[in-house]
């Protein structure tokens, strides 16, 4: 493993990354690269009728983070520098065979790989799994207005469709490391042990 990592945190909405790819950011002094949420003018739409709204959504979210890891790769990696993401680009394509159905599914396969096949891609990534149960109850908590008549059954196969993503990325170049993450027993942001131990295990995988 490179001593600068580039660190993924990935995993189904609601799951904590956010929260805790900003606690190692904190931790590990490793600046983060955050998810643009708010300035998102889809994602309500895009609750109300999935079909009607999934392309422009799917665009809006590819090229924002294409945006990002451009940055990224000349501001952080390209200097040899650390940084941590709370995603991993490849959750565009996790979203998208979920979201689009026929010519526009292929069109978004074609765009999403002649964007990002040449992009840095993470060396390592954390992958918190977590239920059904935890995530709707991290949903509800959280209060985001557009997200709270959510299909849990839209939830669900993005379970699925994440534990597959992640299986397929651990075995495409550059090969990364893979940290699984149980969210419904590890409360990283209560328990400051658990959290301490997710920290050592980060460490001990990019030394
Ligand atoms: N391990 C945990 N234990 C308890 N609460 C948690 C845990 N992880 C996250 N939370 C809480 O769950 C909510 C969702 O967390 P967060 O926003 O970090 O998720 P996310 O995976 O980044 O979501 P999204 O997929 O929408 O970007 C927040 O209110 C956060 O405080
Ligand atoms: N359809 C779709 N495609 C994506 O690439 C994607 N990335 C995040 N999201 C949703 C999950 C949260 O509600 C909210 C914040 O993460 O946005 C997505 N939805």
């Amino acid at each position: 493993m490179k001593q600068a990592p580039f660190i993924a945190v990935e995993g189904p909405i609601g799951a904590g990354k956010t929260t805790l790819a900003s606690m190692l950011s904190t931790e590990l002094h490793i600046p983060i690269i955050k998810e643009i949420v708010e300035e998102n003018p889809f994602l309500d739409k895009f609750y109300q009728n999935i079909d009607e709204w999934s392309f422009q959504l799917e665009m809006f979210f590819l090229c924002n983070r294409y945006k990002q890891l451009e940055d990224t790769g000349l501001q952080y990696i390209e200097k040899a520098q650390p940084v941590i993401s709370d995603y991993h680009i490849y959750k565009n394509l996790i979203f998208a065979e979920r979201t689009l159905k026929g010519v526009k599914l292929e069109k978004y396969r074609q765009i999403y790989h002649l964007l990002t096949d040449d992009m840095p891609k993470p060396d390592m990534i954390i992958y918190i799994k977590a239920d059904l149960d935890t995530l709707l109850g991290r949903i509800r908590k959280r209060a985001r207005s557009f997200e709270q008549e959510m299909d849990p059954a839209y939830l669900e196969q993005l379970i699925t469709d994440y534990d597959n993503g992640i299986q397929f990325l651990a075995k495409q170049a550059p090969f990364p490391k893979i940290l699984t993450v149980n969210g419904n027993e590890i409360d990283f942001v209560e328990n400051r042990a658990q959290f301490e131990q997710i920290v050592s295990d980060v460490k001990e995988l990019i030394q």
